[in-house]
């Protein structure tokens, strides 16, 4: 079964078009890429999938639910669906541990004790079991941003979206958080969706690749296929402009 499904999708702010019928099947399990050039609507096609924004025509169906039905608990996809920002927004006056603990202690209503221990583990996945008790301002970009990512998983998402965590990091930091989420994906049957401008993380983590430009899907493709053999002159172009040959 598709864990998520664009039919016929039209976004508009105001009147601008952002995206442009949007057909996109992505299944349970799948770890795709998104790509494209600044404003081609990367952002704003991630952020329709846990309904932070809305849309305007089509469907767009979330682990069986129709975004667009009344009926649908949207408290429940953002459940199912983490979703990981360029900026973390941990909270500045609670520990790296709490951060991870607070959503599931309210939302799952888990035990304190196992909501621990899962927490603990989760840092201990991302490299972090030792800064348990820093404060956000005690660690660096890059941990705060693997600390976003543990507290995500708490919530147990069948799906993860990444939009662009990176882009706020220090060159230094990036490979550990990219180490990360490439583990995530390896190790897990979550279904991911990352935007990302780094095409050799592209390369190496995605099993899909789309390419995205003025709100269009030019091309969806397998990631061998894709950067190996572009089939659109406008992927061609933006490739070797990114790539640099
Ligand atoms: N809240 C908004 N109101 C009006 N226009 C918006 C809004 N958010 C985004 N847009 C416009 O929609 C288009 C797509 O924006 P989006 O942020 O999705 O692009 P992107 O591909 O993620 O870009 P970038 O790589 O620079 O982050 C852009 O032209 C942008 O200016």
């Amino acid at each position: 079964m598709a864990m998520i499904e664009f039919r016929n999708v039209q976004k508009y702010y105001g009147k601008f078009h952002a995206l442009k019928n949007i057909n996109l099947k992505i299944d349970k399990g799948e770890t795709v890429v998104l790509i494209g050039p600044s404003g081609s609507g990367k952002s704003t096609l991630v952020r329709t999938i846990n309904g932070l924004e809305d849309i305007q025509e089509g469907h767009l169906i979330v682990n069986g639910e129709d975004l667009t039905d009344k009926k649908t608990d949207i408290n429940q996809i953002r459940t199912d669906v983490g979703m990981v920002f360029q900026h973390f927004n941990l909270y500045a006056n609670k520990d790296v541990l709490e951060n991870v603990m607070i959503a599931p202690r309210i939302v799952l209503k888990k035990s304190e004790d196992e909501n621990r221990k899962t927490a603990l583990q989760l840092l201990e996945r991302v490299g972090l079991s030792d800064k348990a008790h820093n404060m956000p301002s005690q660690i660096s970009g890059g941990q705060e941003q693997r600390v976003a990512i543990a507290r995500s998983l708490a919530m147990k998402p069948k799906c993860m979206l990444f939009d662009e965590p990176t882009s706020a990091l220090d060159p230094e930091m990036i490979e550990d958080v990219l180490d990360v989420i490439k583990q995530i994906t390896e190790q897990s049957d979550m279904t991911s969706i990352i935007v990302t401008h780094k095409m050799w993380f592209a390369q190496e983590v995605a099993n899909r690749v789309i390419f995205l430009d003025d709100g269009q899907i030019i091309e969806d493709r397998k990631t061998n296929e894709f950067f190996e053999h572009p089939e659109n002159e406008r992927t061609r172009k933006f490739l070797s402009k990114i790539l640099g040959h």
